[in-house]
């Protein structure tokens, strides 16, 4: 089995160093240039050295011999980078590693692979990790969700190392859902904790944002149980808490009113737009996600965004 990581950016960098421990990895980036003579990622993930075992690359042809490619880009880049690379992608096993809904299209991850590369295997890998704690071998678990059940064991024991444990599923849409709506919600807590609005909202956001998760979760037909597991729950407990987080940084500085670098890689901005349509069109009460997208839009400010909350009419938990 061989492995290799599409997108140099702070996640797929991580991961191909934690499966660098097990194998020969290779590691395709736009510009491998600096990364391949420093053997760092300092852009990325500065402090974090190359095993000998991990290679990097800007050949496409030796970026995707392997048998598993890890997509690491990010979810809006991932339908035009499936399609630029096509005819070297067909067949293999494809492993989305990005969290987000497509803005263009409404789906996710799982499903534009399927669109776009229909012959691949698809599956993503996901749940609560930030790429510096893999990256030094800090003990993570994630979730890998294949909808063939035995490409899910090979992906699974393909990609578990050390300290990365992997838990599988066959629910893809599930494990989308996850990591794209907690993105969502930890933008919306970064907003409350920033506005100085206390823990006690965080913790009511965080539990009312899952509510919702849950809501649209159900619509699509996913496994009550999969929301429940690292890909939910867990990422939500995760990105909600931390200021590691982007999602929830960017939260915090609508909150504060401070300025955000543009160029950092926020999946929960499209994804609150993309899910805000997305529950609209299919009569979907999510009033979190609604008043992130409106914060984003400069519809609404923190103020505005918590009494459109606050005020709705008082219903059952
Ligand atoms: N950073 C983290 O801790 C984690 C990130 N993720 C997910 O991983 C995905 C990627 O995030 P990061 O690596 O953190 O972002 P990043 O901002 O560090 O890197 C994004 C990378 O994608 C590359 N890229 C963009 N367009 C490309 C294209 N057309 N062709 C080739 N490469 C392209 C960029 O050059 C950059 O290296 C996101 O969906 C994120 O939610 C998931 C778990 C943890
Ligand atoms: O997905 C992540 C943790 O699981 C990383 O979160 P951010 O993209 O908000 O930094």
């Amino acid at each position: 089995m061989s492995v290799s990581v599409l997108g140099a950016g702070a996640f797929g960098t991580a991961l191909a160093i934690s499966l660098a421990g097990k194998g020969p990895v290779t590691l395709w980036a736009r510009d491998a240039g600096d990364m391949a003579e420093r053997r760092e990622n300092a852009k990325r993930l500065p402090g974090c050295p190359f095993p000998e075992t991990l290679s990097v690359t800007d050949d496409l042809e030796a970026g995707t011999e392997a048998e598993i490619i890890l997509l690491a880009v990010p979810m809006q880049k991932l339908r035009s980078v499936l399609e630029e690379h096509k005819d070297a992608l067909h067949g293999k096993h494809l492993v989305a590693c990005c969290k987000g809904i497509e803005l263009s299209s409404g789906v996710g991850p799982v499903s534009v692979i399927t669109q776009t590369i229909p012959d691949a295997t698809a599956a993503i890998l996901t749940g609560p990790s930030f790429a510096a704690d893999i990256a030094r071998g800090l003990p993570t678990a994630l979730t890998l969700a294949c909808a063939d059940a035995e490409a899910g064991r090979y992906l699974q024991a393909a990609l578990t190392t050390a300290n990365l444990r992997l838990y599988r599923t066959t629910d893809t849409i599930g494990a989308e859902l996850g990591g794209a709506l907690k993105n969502v919600v930890a933008i919306a807590s970064g907003a409350a904790i920033g506005a100085g609005l206390g823990e006690s909202a965080r913790a009511a956001l965080m539990t009312r944002g899952y509510a919702e998760m849950q809501r649209l979760a159900a619509h699509l037909k996913s496994e009550p149980t999969t929301l429940a597991g690292l890909s939910g729950f867990g990422d939500l407990t995760l990105t909600c808490t931390s200021e590691q987080s982007r999602n929830y940084r960017l939260g915090q500085s609508l909150g504060q009113g401070t300025p955000f670098d543009p160029t950092t890689t926020v999946e929960g901005a499209a994804t609150a737009r993309a899910v805000d349509a997305l529950a609209r069109d299919a009569g979907i009460d999510m009033p979190i996600t609604r008043a992130v997208a409106g914060l984003l839009d400069n519809q609404l400010d923190v103020a505005g965004a918590m009494k459109s909350l606050l005020t709705r009419p008082l219903k059952e938990e």
